[in-house]
């Protein structure tokens, strides 16, 4: 057994209100998960404030406490007497974000951060295959976990500063020398970033989302800016949508602060500018002009949003310093986040079938869009709503399918522990008498297929790189680019 790691409290950047400069060894923001030597953050929270589960912490042998003058008041009569360091800060979180940084000490030589409301897992996984197909090791965090040289299950979009941290120097330690996150706006909020050493950051797009978690639209988006304001340093690139409103606004604070900006539009001031996009059925050929200088590149990916997407990762790893020309290069060989507007199949007839992860009313608007001007034909729809969930979204859905696709579909998704049946009939509902309702999905896939003449598409939404079905309170094994290709295969005579 190794000896275990200690690092006194001024190490970690801390110092002591009461008690000694004593050495710890961990960090936990969560009494249960306290071990002996650990420092405890008790942090404000949204149902509680994290000092309340003090005693516990006490009890699983924490020698030091980091809060807030709100958790001193009630940490102080609980520590008359005992050696326990009692650390208080004005921002707990922030704090703590740098000593998790401190404690373990190390991180991928380059590594940069996507925020905006959407296209965030886009913008990441994008830099990271990128970096990849210019021959580095390089990882996305996002959603969709740590991907790429290093893999690793992910609970949050942006993960709590200990276990953000935790990966960092693991990544660090297993040769990945870039790394790309995404910054939620809770995260940012919650100064989960703020250790980080950025090299750039890139900004999306802002529109309304997560008001149940930010009071305001301001509020929200300040949380977001803070990337710029605070995380990015001064010597940092900024890469921006200066096509919002929004990222024009950060381009000035990232001017005042005297940072280097890319900005990525259609606006003729943009660095990069995205010039013509012409569709096709497995994709789109872009025109867009770098520093004065046309490029065209093929992508093969569905949906107009996802051009931008493309070429903010391509401004972050110019960013990074790769030469230009070979970042262009590598374009082409970009491919889709699972699940997401995911081709999953081809028929015979050139007809194709899509994946995506759709789930609410206006998920299902957005996706058939990004699509149609990828189909010369019909555009067929398959659809359903999860049970045990918000129901209001039901009719919603089906009526959103109905109004942008050609033929629908109305099947299961995830019937949980409602009937099915009722389900489908809310659906339907909206959806109307046009619709076909097969439940079976493995069925209703293989009569979408089906009905796909040559230029046709079918999207088979809700249920994206899920790889299971919950009916009941079992999870049967179920993927929907497995059904299609099963389904293409069957009709088009190769099994
Ligand atoms: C809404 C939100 O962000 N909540 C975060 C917040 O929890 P909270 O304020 O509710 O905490 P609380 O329950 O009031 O407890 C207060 C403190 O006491 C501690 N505690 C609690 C119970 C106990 O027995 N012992 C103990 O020590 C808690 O760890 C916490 O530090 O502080 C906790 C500790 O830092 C976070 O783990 C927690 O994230 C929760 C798990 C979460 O689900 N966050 C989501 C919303 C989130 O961050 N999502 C974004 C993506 C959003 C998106 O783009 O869709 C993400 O980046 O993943
Ligand atoms: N640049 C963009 N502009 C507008 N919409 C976009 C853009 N990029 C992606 N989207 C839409 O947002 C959806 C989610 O994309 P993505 O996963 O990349 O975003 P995200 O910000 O990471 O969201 P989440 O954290 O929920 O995964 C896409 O399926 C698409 O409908």
């Amino acid at each position: 057994m190794g000896e275990a790691v200690t690092k006194a409290l001024s190490d970690l950047g801390l110092t002591a209100r009461h008690g000694e400069d004593v050495a710890v060894t961990g960090l936990s923001v969560d009494s249960r998960q306290v071990r002996p030597g650990h420092l405890f953050a008790a942090l404000p929270g949204v149902k509680a404030h994290g000092a309340t589960f003090l005693p516990a912490a006490l009890e699983r042998g924490a020698v030091a406490v980091l809060t807030d003058r709100a958790g001193e008041e009630i940490a102080r009569p609980l520590l008359v007497g005992s050696s326990v360091a009692l650390v208080v800060v004005e921002d707990p979180r922030q704090s703590l974000a740098y000593a998790a940084a401190l404690w373990f000490g190390a991180q991928p030589a380059t590594v940069v951060a996507v925020t905006g409301t959407n296209g965030k897992t886009s913008v990441a996984t994008f830099t990271r295959q990128i970096w990849q197909a210019l021959g580095f090791e390089a990882a996305n965090i996002g959603t969709t976990g740590v991907e790429g040289s290093f893999t690793a299950p992910s609970a949050h979009t942006t993960p709590e500063p200990i276990t953000l941290h935790r990966l960092l120097a693991e990544m660090a330690a297993a040769g990945v020398d870039y790394a790309a996150m995404e910054a939620s706006s809770h995260g940012l909020a919650q100064r989960r970033l703020d250790g980080v050493q950025l090299s750039a950051a890139a900004f999306t797009n802002f529109t309304q989302d997560h008001l149940d978690y930010h009071a305001t639209f301001e509020e929200y988006f300040a949380a977001k800016a803070g990337l710029f304001t605070r995380v990015l340093p001064e010597d940092g690139v900024a890469v921006l949508n200066t096509d919002d409103p929004k990222g024009l606004e950060l381009f000035d604070y990232a001017v005042a602060r005297g940072q280097q900006v890319i900005r990525v539009g259609r606006d003729a001031s943009c660095e990069m500018r995205l010039g013509g996009q012409r569709f096709d059925a497995a994709g789109q050929d872009v025109r867009f002009i770098w520093e004065d200088a046309p490029q065209l590149v093929r992508l093969p990916l569905i949906g107009g949003f996802q051009a931008m997407n493309a070429l903010t990762a391509a401004a972050l790893v110019i960013a990074c310093g790769a030469e230009p020309a070979e970042v262009f290069a590598a374009l082409p060989k970009l491919t889709t986040v699972r699940g997401r507007m995911q081709l999953a199949a081809t028929r015979a007839n050139g007809a194709t079938v899509f994946v995506d992860y759709a789930h609410t009313p206006d998920a299902v608007e957005t996706a058939l869009k990004a699509l149609r001007p990828h189909v010369l034909g019909r555009l067929v729809a398959i659809v359903g709503a999860g049970g045990d969930r918000d129901r209001t979204k039901r009719p919603l859905m089906g009526r959103a399918a109905t109004a942008f696709a050609d033929h629908v579909i109305v099947t299961d998704d995830n019937p949980r522990t409602e009937d099915p049946a009722t389900i489908r009939a809310a659906v339907m509902e909206g959806a109307g008498p046009e619709a076909q309702e097969v439940g079976d999905r493995a069925e209703a896939i293989l009569r979408g297929v089906d009905a796909l003449g040559p230029g046709d598409a079918l999207l088979i939404m809700g249920k994206g790189h899920e790889r299971g079905q919950v009916i009941g309170t079992d999870i049967f094994p179920f993927d929907d680019a497995e059904q299609a290709s099963i389904a293409v295969a069957a009709l088009d005579g190769k099994i």
